[in-house]
């Protein structure tokens, strides 16, 4: 890798081992995620994807091996010291709370919120109102990028899969962070939304130059998204390449085949 390539890794993940007892969940990962592209992760089932996505979160902590953001160690660290230091990820299921409203649940994700602390509330109120004004312009905004202003107000328990999938995308962009974490975003939801996921994340990634690392089975999702791809397989990354690349590799045709 040349060293200016090397000085635009945002994400590095060296070396990660997680076991649950016998299970080699991760048994060696290596990823490097460059600052403004779009990575892939794939891998056959029970490959050890989501177990490193929790390892680089803070819902794991890993036996060993070791996560830098811009350089600065965080593995072991707890997600929301993870997230405070720019790391945002979504879930396999999608963590919507139900009985709030979809511009709620978009707000939420906004750090540093001065409401949060209980005496601003009462002491510094016309600062609270002013940031939540300011806020909520922004969370609409973010709506409106993914289409879903007119939902604005009704409670996300209500919303299609696919739609509980967006506001989560949207909730991400929020938080301005870094890196986004995206645990395969286009499950359980139909053709035409995931064109639109896909012209979602090419938009913030274009427009915002937003960071993305991205789980997804859905394969020819992941060839029009992502370059470079990585490939896992029984805990250890085998393979980086271009999609083309990984598509033809026989070491991962045989993975996915089981040959
Ligand atoms: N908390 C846990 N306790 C025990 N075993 C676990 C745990 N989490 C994951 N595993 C095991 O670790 C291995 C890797 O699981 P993981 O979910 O990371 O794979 P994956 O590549 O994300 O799979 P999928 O694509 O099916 O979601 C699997 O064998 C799984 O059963």
């Amino acid at each position: 890798m040349s060293d200016i390539a090397k000085e635009r890794i945002i994400l590095h993940v060296e070396n990660l081992r997680k076991h649950f007892g016998g299970v080699k969940a991760v048994d060696g990962c290596n990823l490097e995620v460059e600052k403004g592209r779009i990575t892939g992760l794939i891998g056959p089932n029970g490959a050890g994807k989501t177990t490193t996505f929790r390892c680089i979160t803070g819902f794991h902590k890993p036996d060993s091996g070791v996560v830098r953001l811009k350089g600065k160690e965080i593995s072991g660290l707890p997600p929301y010291a993870i997230f405070h230091n720019g790391l945002c990820r979504t879930f396999q299921l999608t963590g919507q709370l139900e009985k709030m409203t979809v511009l709620e649940n978009v707000m939420l994700a906004a750090k540093k919120q001065y409401g949060e602390v209980f005496w601003n509330n009462i002491l510094r109120i016309k600062k609270v109102k002013k940031q939540e004004e300011e806020l909520m312009g922004k969370a609409m905004k973010l709506l409106e990028l993914v289409d879903l202003q007119d939902k604005w107000d009704v409670l996300a328990g209500s919303l299609s899969v696919g739609q509980k999938r967006l506001v989560e995308f949207a909730r991400t962009e929020m938080a301005e962070p870094e890196v986004v974490l995206l645990d395969e975003p286009t499950a359980g939801i139909n053709p035409t939304l995931i064109n639109s996921m896909v012209e979602y994340i090419q938009k913030f990634n274009k427009e915002k130059g937003r960071t993305y690392l991205i789980i997804s089975h859905d394969m020819n999702f992941m060839m029009k998204l992502c370059n470079p791809i990585f490939v896992m397989n029984m805990g250890k990354t085998i393979l980086k390449g271009r999609p083309e690349e990984v598509m033809e590799d026989e070491e991962v045709l045989n993975a996915y085949l089981g040959a």
